[in-house]
């Protein structure tokens, strides 16, 4: 049984919408959590009709990096105020990541995030497995019993964390190749980055700040490039940041290896730099740190070209406590679910380097063939799952953080102006949301 199946709302009509923003507004008919019917007649039956007005319709986001914080800092984001952010971010699905407390690297701990996003009904909600027991790096969790698990696991990361030790990361992507699992690095030698609080470089040295280097970053991926090769494994390389590691996956790419590597940029790294840390304001603490202009340069048009195949938020909620500090205190991490359409479209679209069909490569279809979803990122076409995302292209809207549907408030964004705003969201052919608002009711089994 899919979520949205219990849907008290099983035809809905999309009434002049444009899909991936071309050609002439169309009426698209939704029923049974597929695309029926594009062109439907105005008499025809439904029980919802949302106006589109030209809207631009795409292939719902996937995002295959998200912190939910449930179980154990429900004070910074719970699966369910997760899982608002996400519908209102224009997602169909997300991927929790696994460094919660406890630390999912258990069939009980995955099980127990995969059941509460399927009670909620808004947003599929794939948990990650860890790689390793407690994140601690040095023993393979247990990633079979995770896979075969009710959540079927197939991400794997200690994302947070590094799986710095060679062999482990050898022996993680052998084991996951054997059932179509990918490993997903957050890719940061932990010796070159001890007490790290910023970007190595200028801004660094003026603010006092130890540097974070980007030779951290490229030097594991790199090495698990390798190492993906040599198992025939899957890699995905998390938060790519800077211009290097743009550039060695554009190489390594254009060669013939076998493996699979795959990598995401978070939208902060395309459009923040650390011109921004002149204030110490911790809200732009995020690791890996706030680059460049030419990294941030670099990131886009290697998103553009396809060298880095998605967008993936890293939304990382922390409580007021956690970020409302000194920096050398503060945690790392922002907000991003309800804010990554509008800085994509700011970045990558109003400057022309992706159309429509390219943003919803990145945001959509990529990550879900990454993740192995068979129903998301699917086209806008006729017997499709209804999957779908409802952009108004011509508003835009100014962030507050008191707004955003997390619980915390830890947003880079705060007063800046964006593109976009998600009009409607089906999840299965369900509106989970609607006029920009949530659709709550009927949500649950
Ligand atoms: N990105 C961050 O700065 N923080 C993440 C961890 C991570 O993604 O590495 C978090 O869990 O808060
Ligand atoms: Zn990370
Ligand atoms: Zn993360």
């Amino acid at each position: 049984m899919t979520q949205g199946e219990n849907a008290p709302a099983s035809r809905v009509l999309l009434k002049d919408v444009r899909p991936y923003g071309e050609g002439e507004p169309v009426d698209l008919l939704v029923a049974d959590g597929r695309i029926a019917e594009i062109g439907a007649g105005p008499d025809v039956e439904v029980d919802e009709v949302v106006h589109g007005e030209g809207a631009v319709l795409l292939p719902g986001f996937v995002d295959l990096h998200t912190h939910l914080r449930e179980p154990g800092r429900e004070d910074a984001e719970t699966v369910e105020s997760g899982a608002v952010a996400a519908a209102l971010g224009g997602y169909t699905a997300v991927f929790a990541m696994a460094n919660t407390d406890p630390v999912a690297d258990n069939a009980v701990v995955v099980e127990h995030v995969w059941r509460r996003g399927r009670e909620l009904g808004l947003v599929d909600v794939h948990p990650v497995g860890a790689v390793t027991v407690g994140l601690r790096g040095t023993q393979l969790a247990e990633l079979g019993t995770m896979a075969r698990s009710a959540a079927r696991v197939r991400v794997f990361s200690d994302d947070g964390h590094c799986v710095d030790d060679p062999l482990v990361m050898r022996r993680a992507l052998e084991y996951t190749s054997a059932f179509g699992g990918v490993v997903a690095q957050h890719a940061e030698d932990p010796r070159l980055t001890v007490r790290a609080q910023a970007h190595e470089g200028a801004n660094a040295a003026r603010l006092g700040l130890t540097g974070w280097p980007a030779p951290a970053e490229e030097s594991i991926v790199a090495r698990d490039c390798m190492l993906a090769a040599h198992t025939a494994g899957a890699l995905h390389v998390c938060h790519a940041s800077s211009s290097g590691t743009a550039d060695f996956l554009r190489w390594w790419k254009a060669g013939d290896h076998a493996g699979t590597v795959s990598a995401e940029v978070t939208p902060h790294h395309l459009l923040l730099t650390d011109e921004l840390l002149a204030g110490y304001d911790p809200v732009h603490k995020v690791n890996p740190p706030l680059r460049t202009d030419d990294d941030v340069h670099a990131l886009r048009g290697a998103l553009a070209e396809g060298t880095l195949d998605c967008v993936a938020t890293d939304h990382a909620p922390h409580a007021e406590q956690d970020k409302d500090c000194e920096w050398s205190a503060a945690r790392p991490g922002m907000l991003g679910l309800q804010t990554a359409l509008g800085v994509v479209l700011r970045t990558m679209v109003e400057p022309g380097l992706l159309d429509w069909r390219g943003l919803a490569r990145v945001m959509s279809e990529r990550p879900a063939r990454i993740a192995g979803l068979t129903d998301q990122g699917r086209p806008v076409a006729e017997g499709e799952p209804a999957n779908l995302v409802l952009v108004d292209d011509e508003h835009r809207w100014t962030v507050r953080a008191a707004e955003l549907a997390s619980i915390a408030t830890n947003t880079p964004y705060e007063g800046m102006e964006l593109p976009g705003r998600v009009r409607a969201t089906l999840s299965h052919g369900r509106l989970t949301v609607r006029d920009g608002v949530v659709a709550r009711e009927g949500a649950g089994h």
